[in-house]
């Protein structure tokens, strides 16, 4: 259990410290720059509750510089060669590498995750995902396409299709992996040819400015990365209404998913959404319950539960609900809640005190509506923003605990039986469909499973195998497009057609 000697013994380093204590510019065009917005952000270590940094916000002046740098630098990157683009894209790749322990440390820092999995995250999926889109910038093939049109036969046409790049993109991302989270929208979109213009988290800023000078270490051109801070009401806002943007790729709440949708009417920009999450983990009784029961636990308090693909609702057969509770209950136990910079921490505070009250009361409205506590871990005392695993049982659909997003530590268990439509039916009574997985030796009915989950990824004996081949994102209010593979880049692209009369003189 976390308590305030530990994070104190788990400080950080000299070097973390002399970043924190510089001033924390946004990067336009070339330049760090401080913002000029009205907003000093102050960033808190959630397990400290102590301010470590404090970032200017951009202004409305500052945005649209960062504007007019990226569609200044958008006529040069997008008619690079795919080659050079990667080549670029494969030196950021390499420093990110070089650079991860270091990032890890901010990441840590300003968001709470354990250093051991900010590390993982940064080392082993990071770099592999800027790889991955640099191999596919040289890859931007269109077609052949045998075609008649206006009295000319197929023979008299030569019809073929071009990928160009959608333009000046507007990224905004969440604080829950937030390296991660820059660089799922940075690769797709360079490796295009597109120029960006991202906004950090509010709460996690800091290590969206490490990864810019990165950017601009590898040779990045200016005005290709541009970077802006603020608040996601204030700049968010102005950045989705820009006229000089031409699309946006939002990951965060469905509530801010939907307030971008209805901003973007008037022009309608291109719009890709990756928001939030209530996926099913479920266990038949055939299952390795030795495998599945520590997957189910972390599937759903990885990360302290903040992550849009947790598998916040495990379904359960009646047969094998009591040893699959009992084992939750001792994994849960297994799990050391403590500061992200202890190496051993594997839960870490959620990230700020308004996350942590929001979790509190979905704990309190399960157990008001009736569901059953088989394990709490409690909210350890002293500062930090802890809350550790909690889970509940004997949960129906119709709970708030079935249908909203938690992004805490909080497990509800549905129990069921024989009929596979009763379970089906439990299963998609949600409005979200991102992840799932389904747990069994019946690969028959594995894949019966897999295909009548209405989301867009469901795992067999794996809960949310990310990789960045593999297309990843949401169905209904999950989300709209996917990221990650060839359909990552797709979203940063636009068709052209071209039509050639070959018989004109
Ligand atoms: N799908 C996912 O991965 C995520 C889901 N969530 C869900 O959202 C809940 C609330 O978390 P929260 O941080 O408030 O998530 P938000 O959706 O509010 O924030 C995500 C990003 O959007 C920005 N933003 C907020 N409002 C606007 C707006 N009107 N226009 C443009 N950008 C905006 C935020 O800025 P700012 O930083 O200033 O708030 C942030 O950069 C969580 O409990 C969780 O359920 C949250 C994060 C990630
Ligand atoms: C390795 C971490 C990357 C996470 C990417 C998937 C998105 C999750 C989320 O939005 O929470």
């Amino acid at each position: 259990m976390a308590d305030a000697s530990d994070a104190a013994i788990f400080g950080p380093s000299q070097e973390a410290l002399a970043f924190l204590a510089q001033a924390h510019g946004q990067l336009i065009g070339e330049a760090f720059v401080e913002g000029r917005g009205a907003t000093l952000i102050e960033v808190e270590d959630p397990a400290t509750e102590q301010v470590i940094a404090k970032v200017r916000a951009s202004s409305a002046e500052d945005l649209d510089q960062a504007v007019a740098a990226a569609r200044k630098a958008f006529k040069g990157w997008s008619r690079a060669s795919g080659a050079d683009r990667a080549r670029i894209m494969l030196r950021f790749a390499d420093l990110l590498e070089r650079d991860a322990d270091k990032l890890a440390e901010i990441e840590t820092l300003e968001n709470g995750m354990p250093i051991a999995l900010s590390g993982a995250t940064i080392k082993g999926f990071c770099a592999d995902y800027v790889r991955y889109y640099a191999g596919l910038a040289t890859k931007l093939e269109g077609s052949t396409i045998p075609a008649r049109a206006n009295g000319r036969e197929a023979l008299d046409l030569l019809v073929y299709t071009v990928r160009e790049p959608v333009g000046v993109v507007g990224a905004i991302v969440p604080w829950n992996v937030p390296v991660s989270m820059i660089i799922l929208k940075l690769a797709p979109a360079l490796a295009a040819g597109c120029t960006l213009v991202l906004k950090s988290a509010e709460l996690t800023p800091l290590t969206s400015i490490l990864v810019a000078r990165l950017w601009l270490e590898a040779g990045g051109p200016p005005g290709v990365f541009n970077l802006i801070h603020g608040l996601g009401h204030e700049i968010g806002a102005a950045l989705v209404s820009h006229p000089g943007v031409d699309k946006i790729t939002f990951t965060g709440s469905t509530a801010v998913g939907k307030e971008i949708v209805r901003a973007v009417s008037h022009d309608l920009k291109r719009v890709s959404l990756e928001l939030g999450g209530k996926s099913p983990f479920v266990i038949f009784p055939d299952a390795d319950l030795a495998d599945a029961i520590p997957s189910a636990a972390m599937a759903c308090f990885f990360l302290s539960g903040q992550n849009c693909m947790a598998g916040t609702r495990l379904f359960v057969h009646e047969k094998v609900l009591e040893p699959v509770l009992e084992g939750l209950a001792q994994t849960a136990a297994y799990l050391k809640v403590g500061p992200g910079l202890d190496p051993t921490t594997m839960i870490g505070p959620l990230v700020s005190a308004r996350q942590k009250g929001r979790v509190l009361e979905h704990v309190e409205a399960a157990a008001a509506e009736g569901a059953r506590l088989t394990y709490a871990g409690g909210v350890p005392g002293g500062p930090g923003h802890y809350v550790a695993p909690t889970i509940y049982a004997d949960v129906t659909p119709g709970m708030r605990l079935a249908r909203e997003e938690v992004f805490g530590p909080v497990l509800g268990v549905q129990a069921f039986g024989d009929d596979d439509e009763a379970l089906l039916s439990a299963i998609n009574a949600t409005t979200y469909g991102l992840s799932g997985s389904v747990w069994t030796r019946d690969l028959s009915r594995a894949h019966r499973m897999a295909r009548a989950i209405d989301s867009g990824q469901v795992g067999v004996n794996i809960h949310a195998a990310l990789s960045p081949e593999t297309p990843f994102g949401g169905n209904r209010q999950s989300g709209w497009g996917r990221e990650f593979g060839r359909e990552g880049v797709d979203a940063y692209l636009k068709t052209k057609a071209v039509s050639v009369n070959l018989g004109a003189g």
